[in-house]
């Protein structure tokens, strides 16, 4: 640490005490929250299925800056390398088309075997993995439906992966001895004016019934459902819409996934986190910057990043709420995408930490809401910078944007050559 960031750290930490924050305790419980980054930011969400495939299911990634990994190998270099520049605990987030086999392997043969270079990799740094099936880019779920097909054969596929893919969860969960969170997402729906809009639902509902039907060691595995509001070529009808999933994770008491792009552009996921923890007993968040639509922007230090931070901070959420990240942007640095993305959910977590919240709730409660606001505003000028500088140099990371440097010498020498 340089004198000048030490003499920066210290001033910080009295001007915060003198405002009754302990930044050392705030700093701690920063280190016990860990952020999962998502796989498929550093390869256009491709995986290794298929990856001259085109990406369906309704999203996109759009951009062709040079450089993405085409095997897992370069993946796991790449996300290596922005991991080296992100304090703090993390996890990885893993789609089943980032297996690795010789042969093909359908998805509803997806089996641990596939995944154990991943599960070697975290061991190695220490990371829990989380994982998802993948619902989507695949002849069956061509014609828009999944989980919710009324063909009874093709549902049974997707039923079959998804139980797959539990087994390679729980499995992830034993080994790395942290339960991985497995999220289900399907694409279903329709693009234009939908006459059954109930059938569908119940499909849904009975397929998901029959894929969580045995019961697996929350030690090991914890199931999440993640609805959406609409996706390109399904703007009429989603299946899993979020009251479909709200009153499926409530009567099942599964994790709620509640994804900042999959509602209406006024709608903040910030504001669901109080409401939808009075039922569900568990809540994994995708963490994403919709500009417009669902566009999966990479992540910001803006309002509703914080204002998420702030929620599961106020609310005491460090063990029910599992932060994960969803953007993917094919149009700069991939991996520089991960560190700002990642790095500023992390900064949000930190800002909130140091938040006097207990007097900030005795003035609201006092009806004191000019105090409220003027205090609320005055925070944010706060030199909470120093304390995030200190943190990063603490877990050996680069302070500031200097960061930018090693992403670039990477580019050079690797990413460049490919
Ligand atoms: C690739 C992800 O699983 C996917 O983005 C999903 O979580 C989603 O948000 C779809 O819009
Ligand atoms: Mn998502």
């Amino acid at each position: 640490m340089t004198r000048l960031t030490e003499q920066a750290f210290e001033l910080a930490k009295q001007r915060y005490a003198d405002n009754g924050v302990d930044v050392e305790a705030a700093m701690n419980q920063l280190d016990t929250i860990p952020v999962s980054m998502h796989c498929w930011q550093g390869d256009d969400v491709r995986g290794f299925e298929n990856p001259q495939g085109a990406l369906t299911g309704g999203i996109q990634a759009t951009g062709n800056y040079p450089g993405r990994a085409r095997n897992a190998l370069e993946l796991r270099a790449d996300v290596d390398v922005a991991l080296g520049l992100i304090p703090g605990p993390k996890r990885f987030n893993l789609h089943a088309i980032y297996l690795e086999s010789d042969g093909p392997v359908d998805r509803n043969e997806i089996e641990p075997q596939h995944f154990a270079n991943w599960v070697t990799w975290a061991k190695e740094r220490q990371l829990g993995l989380d994982f998802n099936p993948t619902c989507f880019s695949h002849p069956l779920s061509a014609d828009g439906f999944t989980l919710s097909h009324e063909d009874d054969h093709i549902r049974q596929f997707w039923i079959d992966h998804c139980k797959a893919s539990r087994k390679v969860s729980a499995w992830f969960g034993e080994q790395l001895g942290t339960p991985s969170v497995m999220n289900i997402w399907v694409p279903d729906g329709m693009k234009d004016l939908t006459v059954d809009r109930l059938a569908p639902r119940q499909r849904l509902m009975q397929a998901l019934d029959e894929v969580l039907a045995e019961k697996l060691d929350p030690a090991h595995h914890i199931d999440a459902v993640e609805s959406k509001l609409f996706g390109i070529g399904a703007e009429s009808y989603t299946v899993g819409s979020n009251e479909f999933y709200l009153g499926y994770a409530t009567s099942r008491q599964t994790a709620l996934t509640l994804d900042a792009g999959h509602f209406h552009p006024t709608e903040m996921i910030s504001d669901k986190i109080s409401t939808v923890m009075l039922y569900v007993p568990r809540l994994l968040l995708h963490v994403s910057r919709p500009v417009r639509w669902d566009s999966d922007h990479v992540v910001l230090l803006d309002d509703e990043t914080q204002a998420i931070a702030h929620e599961i901070v106020r609310q005491k959420l460090f063990d029910k709420v599992h932060i994960g990240l969803d953007f993917f942007d094919a149009s700069i640095n991939r991996i520089a995408a991960w560190v700002i993305g990642t790095r500023n959910a992390k900064k949000a977590l930190l800002r909130a930490l140091l938040e006097p919240t207990d007097k900030l709730r005795a003035i609201e409660s006092a009806g004191d809401y000019t105090t409220r606001l003027a205090l609320l505003e005055e925070q944010k000028s706060l030199p909470w910078q120093a304390v995030w500088e200190s943190y990063c140099l603490r877990h050996d990371v680069p302070a500031d944007a200097g960061w930018l440097r090693n992403v670039r010498d990477y580019e050079e020498q690797i990413l460049s050559q490919r």
